[in-house]
């Protein structure tokens, strides 16, 4: 039988929006987010690095400490390439149902298109479906699952990988330098040039009860950074100091996530940060975030330069990917 696209129960909508969407009162985006005078996502120009470095290296360690989220702007990456993914991605979802259906997300995969499964019979669907790939290093595209409509999809994609690692190579660098150690400390320990980037799509169609949905339910990324390209559409909320806030959508800015990895390495000093996600009216809000992760064999655990007999290790040291499977399966760590 086929999957039950929330794009297609979108379209078919009256007023009534399916009970499996409604979440329980204490996850209601209509209730739980804050409506005071909301604090900004740290904002950081990467263009300030070449003349002030050390600057940089404070604004984004303290982020990384305060928020463990930030947006950086003049990052590098031309506009036009940016664009070009917004624009065959969002093809991609437009396309008639039984074509995207050719990419669906295969038993025993986790890449193509897809929408996530409850897993308890009590569980509640979220507002989003979504197409996940690989995107590098190239040798691990699976050229299967790109598809090939519209047609510069793997051009598009591949175009802005190449550009994201100059973006992912300086975070890692001024994230090293922030705890005192070599800028290429960070970057070895989660796989130097064997990092693995992985994009998701996220497509959150108009809902017509935004207030008690959500499209992406409240997590940390496992990866070591995620970097997201929003649509204009608001939508990402992040928790801090107990409270939900909204995140401010900026034009032309990346939005960085600090995961679980880094958090790891770092023993804590770098927080992994709790968000999610709610969903509009009457746009379409999509998202593009790529999880920057260590190779499956790599161990990841606190560094030793950090940790002391008065501060000791807070997590344990393992495979990545016995960490992937632990927090996928729900699983202590
Ligand atoms: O859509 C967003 O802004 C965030 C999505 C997200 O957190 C995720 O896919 O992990
Ligand atoms: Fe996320």
């Amino acid at each position: 039988m086929e999957a039950e696209r929330v794009q297609t129960i979108a379209r078919a909508l009256k007023d009534d929006i399916p009970p499996e969407f409604i979440r329980p009162e204490n996850e209601q985006p209509g209730i739980t987010t804050f409506s005071g005078p909301t604090p900004d996502i740290p904002i950081i120009d990467l263009s300030e690095r070449d003349l002030d470095r050390e600057r940089v290296v404070r604004e984004i360690s303290k982020a990384s400490e305060e928020w463990g989220i930030f947006q950086v702007v003049n990052h590098g990456i031309p506009e036009d390439v940016i664009k070009e993914l917004q624009r065959v991605g969002r093809e991609f979802f437009e396309l008639p149902q039984e074509e995207k259906e050719k990419y669906a997300v295969k038993p025993g995969s986790y890449e193509g298109y897809g929408t996530k499964l409850q897993k308890e019979p009590e569980g509640k669907k979220a507002w989003v479906d979504y197409f996940f790939h690989y995107v590098w290093p190239l040798s691990r595209v699976n050229h299967q699952i790109l598809p090939d409509n519209p047609p510069c999809y793997r051009a598009a994609n591949e175009e802005y990988a190449k550009h994201l690692i100059g973006v992912v190579d300086g975070v890692l660098e001024s994230l090293s330098e922030g705890l005192g150690l070599e800028k290429d400390a960070l970057k070895e320990s989660v796989g130097g040039d064997g990092m693995e980037y992985l994009l998701k799509i996220n497509y959150y169609p108009p809902c017509p009860r935004p207030d008690l949905v959500l499209g992406v339910v409240a997590h940390t990324d496992m990866s070591a950074i995620t970097i997201l390209v929003p649509n204009e559409v608001p939508g990402l909320q992040v928790f801090k100091d107990d409270l939900w806030f909204d995140a401010k959508y900026v034009p032309n800015a990346l939005i960085v996530h600090i995961g679980d990895q880094i958090e790891i390495l770092s023993n804590g000093k770098y927080k992994s940060v709790l968000h999610r996600t709610t969903v509009n009216k009457e746009k379409v809000r999509m998202s593009w975030p790529v999880f920057c992760s260590p190779p499956q064999e790599m161990v990841i655990g606190p560094l030793k330069q950090l940790v002391s007999d008065d501060n000791p290790p807070k997590f344990k040291t393992k495979k990545y990917k016995d960490y992937a499977y632990c927090k996928l399966n729900k699983l202590p760590q």
